[in-house]
């Protein structure tokens, strides 16, 4: 139906699988369409740009502040989501490198930093919690009971992190390491896996408590159970991505769309090197990271 450019907007739609299916549920497409439609004549933006754009105008009318931070050495994401209403909020895996960064960018936005949590007990990195609790007093660490790690709060599978309206629900997600979590926004428009479920791959499995059959079962029972629509925001990404879906990860990831004996293989087939930070890493993370003095 349609001209040729209607049916290129038709087809980018119907393969955008964040809207497919949220579209008829909350809104998105209803907000999308009249905007798009009317510059379809003169460019046709890419999908994932379309994605982007739509995603901030959806954060936006939720009310949600919402930031993806990237740090090159471990190439690490720190995300920070706030209420823009009450100014509450938390700061997901930040690193210590870029605490200066991340402080000034929650001081701009006039927000009120409750918590620092940290998905797991990082090996690649050191945490910045230890260090932000001292720069932005007020501010606490959260970390798994599984870990092992110190923090000022423990949260186990169920535990809810609040922030204003909203809240990050705990998944546990072990595997990876034992402690591995996957916060997910309260409406489950957002996952933040981070590293049990990367884009199109995930955590390796051979060192800290890892176990492949143990990731494949969290993955498969804790985050592909989510919504399709759901956007996935992992702690890493290596070759340039930012996010992904639960929909496309169920689909397009080469290691989880496998059977779990072939998934066992593939994990133990990796050989990847040891991170270059392990061996300073892991002791700080235990402890919250470098402290301040
Ligand atoms: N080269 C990096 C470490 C890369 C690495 O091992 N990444 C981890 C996540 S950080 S614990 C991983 O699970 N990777 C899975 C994969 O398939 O790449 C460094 O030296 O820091
Ligand atoms: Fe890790």
């Amino acid at each position: 139906m349609g001209s040729p450019v209607y049916r290129r907007v038709r087809s980018l739609l119907a393969c955008n699988l964040a809207f497919r299916t949220a579209g008829n549920n909350n809104g998105i497409k209803s907000w999308l369409k009249p905007a798009f439609i009317s510059k379809q004549r003169l460019s046709l933006p890419s999908q994932s740009t379309i994605l982007a754009r739509s995603y901030c105008q959806h954060t936006a009318q939720k009310g949600l502040i919402f930031r993806q931070m990237f740090e090159p050495i471990s190439s690490t994401y720190t995300y920070l989501l706030a209420d823009c209403e009450t100014r509450e909020a938390v700061l997901i895996d930040p690193v210590l490198e870029e605490v200066e960064r991340d402080a000034k960018l929650v001081k701009e936005l006039g927000l009120r930093l409750m918590y620092a949590a940290n998905t797991h007990c990082h090996a690649d990195h050191i945490t910045g919690t230890g260090l932000l609790k001292k720069v932005v007093p007020g501010c606490r660490s959260i970390i798994s009971k599984d870990s092992g790690a110190k923090a000022d709060i423990t949260i186990q599978e169920g535990d809810c992190i609040k922030f204003g309206r909203f809240h990050l629900e705990a998944r546990a997600t072990p595997g990876h390491t034992d402690g591995c979590m996957t916060f997910v926004l309260n409406d489950h428009s957002l996952a933040f896996t981070g590293d049990t479920l990367l884009i199109r791959g995930c955590g390796r499995t051979d060192f800290q408590q890892g176990s492949a059959t143990t990731l494949y079962k969290s993955v498969h029972e804790k985050i592909f159970t989510l919504p399709e629509w759901c956007i996935v925001y992992p702690a890493h990404d290596y070759k340039g991505m930012t996010m992904s879906t639960v929909d496309e990860e169920r689909r397009l990831n080469p290691r989880l769309t496998k059977s779990m004996e072939e998934f066992v293989i593939i994990m133990s087939n990796l050989n990847l090197p040891k991170p270059t930070q392990i061996d300073t890493a892991v002791p700080a993370n235990l402890v919250c990271g470098i402290q301040g003095d």
